[in-house]
């Protein structure tokens, strides 16, 4: 038997989407960047935030997967890379959660061999308990503790990711 316990509400996650879009709007005020999201978790808050961006910018999307169940099996499968040229361009990797930072440290490996003219990540949710490998995270949206958390892209097992609202997942 699973509980869903609502953590954060459409209106918060609609706000502090709404500030971290106007933050990269001015930081990359008259700079070639593109948003690259990392599928599949990050594909509705991708959807808004760029919506919420207010400069032109492009989009590409890349391919990960790693869990099974609430436990990463520590092998990070490319299942997408991207289609667009990123050498000496601005990028910015959208993820929808920070856990333990495997993902995330495997991308930053991959992208840099790209050569982009600089690397930044933003997630939706930057999670501390699990963190194994360092990342630093420029923008944020929300930071927690621990949980399993689902909703607004995140799933378990591929469940839930169509909530519109961000629960903790308790068993
Ligand atoms: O920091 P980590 O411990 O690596 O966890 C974070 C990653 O795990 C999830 O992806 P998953 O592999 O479940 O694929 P999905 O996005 O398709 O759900 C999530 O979307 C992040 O990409
Ligand atoms: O808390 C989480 N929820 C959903 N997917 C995840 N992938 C890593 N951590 C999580």
């Amino acid at each position: 038997m699973t509980n869903l316990i609502p953590i954060i509400s459409q209106k918060e996650i609609h706000d502090r989407v709404t500030d971290i879009a106007h933050r990269i709007s001015s930081d990359y005020k008259n700079k070639d960047f593109v948003l690259i999201g990392i599928l599949k978790g990050s594909f509705i808050f991708l959807s808004d935030l760029t919506r919420a961006i207010t400069i032109d910018h492009e989009i590409d999307l890349v391919g990960t997967s790693s869990y099974s169940g609430t436990e990463t099996t520590g092998i990070i499968e490319f299942t997408k890379k991207v289609d667009l040229q990123l050498e000496g361009r601005h990028i910015i990797l959208v993820e929808d959660i920070v856990d333990t930072g495997r993902t995330l440290a495997a991308l930053i490996n991959y992208f840099r061999s790209l050569n982009p003219a600089s690397i930044k990540i933003c997630t939706l949710i930057n999670k501390n308990e699990r963190r194994e490998l360092t990342v630093a995270v420029d923008y944020a949206c929300f930071t927690i503790e621990k949980g399993f958390i689902v909703g607004y892209g995140l799933d378990y097992n591929e469940k839930y990711r169509n909530l519109p609202a961000i629960f903790d997942l308790q068993f």
